[in-house]
């Protein structure tokens, strides 16, 4: 893959893992880092410019990065999300947060181009020392 687009970002949201025996079970919060890694083939437009330049807008990558009423996850309540619910580990938010991900930049594809060379990865910090990634082949 000739290109690969990085943005990291922060957001801060309250959880609870329902039934975690420990710490974990009772509310409370993260200043969440997220890294986004979108790999391509080839430059496209985006929604701002219309000449192949991008591999997709910066701008589509960080959503999550905005305030829960404005459709990103900043100040969010996690487990209020139906997707997500009660299963709020970072494996889950990574698996959610690169789904959404991916379906806004599919949505900003011009008609004819599927994004089949596009991969996305996501990596999710919930504290400083502790990670986790999220991908498909
Ligand atoms: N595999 C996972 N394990 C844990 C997750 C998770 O999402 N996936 N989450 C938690 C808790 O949400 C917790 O808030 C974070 O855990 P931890 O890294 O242990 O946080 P601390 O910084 O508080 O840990 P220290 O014991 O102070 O090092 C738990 N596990
Ligand atoms: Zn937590």
């Amino acid at each position: 893959m000739p290109w690969t687009l990085t943005s990291e970002f922060t957001f801060d949201s309250a959880h609870v893992i329902s039934g975690y025996d420990g710490p974990c079970g009772r509310l409370h919060g993260h200043t969440y880092r997220v890294r986004m890694q979108l790999t391509s083939e080839r430059l496209r437009p985006s929604a701002h410019v219309k000449r192949s330049i991008m591999v997709a807008d910066f701008k589509t990558l960080k959503w999550a990065k905005k305030d829960v009423d404005a459709g990103g996850l900043d100040h969010a309540y996690l487990n209020d999300l139906p997707e997500l619910g009660d299963d709020t580990t970072a494996e889950v938010v990574a698996a959610y947060i690169h789904r959404h991900t991916m379906r806004r930049v599919r949505a900003d594809l011009q008609d004819g181009d599927d994004g089949a060379d596009l991969r996305l990865r996501v990596t999710l910090w919930e504290t400083p020392d502790s990670c986790c990634e999220y991908w498909e082949a």
